[in-house]
């Protein structure tokens, strides 16, 4: 497929080999607000790299332009293909772990984690084997039937990672992930998303939390949505 990118049916991880993902002069606007400025990024598979800075430096812009969920000018590849939007970019493998969860609340933790692989064209009994093995990798084997609503705000946060998870992307954005886990949780969650890198993806994620993006690989900062680099992968 040139234009797609399909997650193997079987509940075990299979191995993906991400092409670059290539961010150039990448600019966010909000009205007059610009919340990215002209920012460049390279990763490539089996990274995984921290955004870090202050409330309102522009992380989740600049997450959300990757997954192309914002408008921008400039340009965001994934090999030789141009982002240009979010349905676009799912079928490209970039899947996005949003900040503050976003789960349906009505629907059940598996149904959650269920739906999106459906949406992908999963079949059923693989969407469920793959719904039920992600929420145990996030320490929830035992929530599954439980309403979203009746979970705590912690649980949900590991139920929209597990959801993340699930759907094996090429490039997995996640969006402070770990800001409502307890240490154990954030220690399981933040090896969860290197076991991702380790699988071949591009793992980004933005973080308040210093200790957590010590845990990436590379390190890069925005300040008022400039982009500088603290760390590269390659140490
Ligand atoms: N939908 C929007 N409309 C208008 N302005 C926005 C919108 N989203 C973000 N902004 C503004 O863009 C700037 C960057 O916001 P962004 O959410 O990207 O920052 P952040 O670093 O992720 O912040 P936080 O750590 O608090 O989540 C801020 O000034 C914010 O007010």
């Amino acid at each position: 497929m040139t234009d797609g990118h399909r997650p193997g049916d079987g509940a075990e991880l299979e191995d993906v080999e991400s092409p670059p993902l290539s961010v150039e002069g990448v600019t966010v606007r909000y009205g007059s607000t610009v919340a990215v400025v002209d920012a460049d990024l390279e990763a490539y598979a089996g990274e995984f790299i921290a955004i870090t800075g202050h409330s309102g430096a522009g992380k989740s812009s600049l997450l959300w332009a990757i997954g192309g969920a914002v408008a921008c000018e400039g340009t965001v590849r994934i090999g030789d293909e141009e982002v240009r939007d979010r349905a676009q970019a799912a079928r490209l493998g970039i899947e996005v772990i949003p900040q503050g969860s976003a789960l349906a609340v009505l629907l059940s933790a598996e149904e959650n984690v269920t739906l999106p692989l459906l949406a992908r064209g999963v079949r059923a009994e693989q969407a469920q084997r793959r719904a039920k093995a992600a929420l145990e990798s996030v320490g929830l084997h035992e929530s599954g039937s439980h309403l979203a609503e009746e979970l705590s705000g912690g649980q949900q946060q590991r139920v929209a990672v597990a959801r993340g998870l699930a759907l094996r992307g090429r490039v997995l954005l996640a969006d402070e992930p770990t800001s409502e886990l307890d240490h154990d949780n954030r220690e399981r969650v933040l090896a969860l998303l290197r076991a991702e890198a380790r699988r071949g993806a591009i793992v980004i994620m933005a973080t308040h939390d210093p200790e957590a993006a010590e845990e990436a690989d590379g390190e890069i900062r925005l300040d008022d949505g400039q982009l500088e680099t603290i760390r590269t992968p390659a140490g």
